[in-house]
């Protein structure tokens, strides 16, 4: 496989995690602001770790249907490169959002079955990117992060969309090739497929993961 492909590892929550994932070659990496998740991290915390990426990975902050005071709250402090919108934000909260912080928003899109693929199109005229992802299931307290994957089969065919996307949902270390031949993922994005338990990322599975995707 390609190593023109990026990788976003999500959910870091250590500096030994962050560490692995730059050492592997992780293209981006994300913090989660959601305080269901075994992921969250406080703001002084992200603010903390975020200080210690290494120049060229660019830093994402995840949050779910956030209000201006809440991201206003995590970007005095934490120094981001993006802003991942992972709840019910419309096209013109994203637009909104992406004007008020002058930071490129990606939007996450939960796909399930063909009819959800319309709102990739919807989205794509404003976000700067998308996130791909699985749509989590009714009862889930998280809307992502589930180690859930869609049927890829969907994507097959429609590599390109108006801005740059990012395939995600269920990959793991063994599976994430196949993933991305079948969809032509450019990016790909994993949380639960590089843990060892909920929350605590793995840095062999890290190591791994970013293996299997350069070939
Ligand atoms: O990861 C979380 O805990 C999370 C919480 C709330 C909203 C979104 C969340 N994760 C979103 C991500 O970007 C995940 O990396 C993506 O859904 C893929 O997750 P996984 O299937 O576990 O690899």
């Amino acid at each position: 496989m390609s190593d023109d492909v990026s990788v976003k590892i999500c959910g870091l929550t250590t500096l030994e995690q962050i560490q692995a994932a730059a050492t592997a070659g992780a293209r981006y990496v994300g913090f989660v602001f959601f305080p269901k998740s075994p992921r969250h991290l406080d703001v002084p915390k992200a603010a903390e770790l975020a200080g210690q990426v290494p120049l060229g990975i660019a830093k994402v902050a995840l949050t779910v249907n956030a209000t201006d005071a809440e991201l206003d709250r995590i970007l005095a402090s934490v120094p981001l490169d993006m802003l991942q919108l992972h709840g019910k934000e419309s096209p013109a909260r994203v637009s909104e959002v992406k004007e008020r912080y002058g930071l490129p928003v990606m939007k996450a899109i939960g796909v399930a079955d063909q009819a959800d693929l319309a709102q990739i199109d919807v989205y794509s005229q404003v976000a700067d990117q998308l996130l791909i992802d699985a749509k989590p299931p009714k009862e889930a307290v998280l809307p992502g992060g589930n180690g859930l994957s869609f049927d890829w089969r969907l994507l097959a065919g429609r590599k390109y969309w108006q801005c740059p996307w990012m395939l995600a949902g269920g990959l793991t270390p063994d599976n994430v090739a196949e993933a991305v031949l079948m969809t032509g993922a450019q990016q790909v994005d994993v949380s639960s497929g590089v843990e060892s338990a909920p929350g605590i990322k793995d840095a062999e599975k890290i190591r791994a993961f970013l293996s299997a995707v350069s070939g």
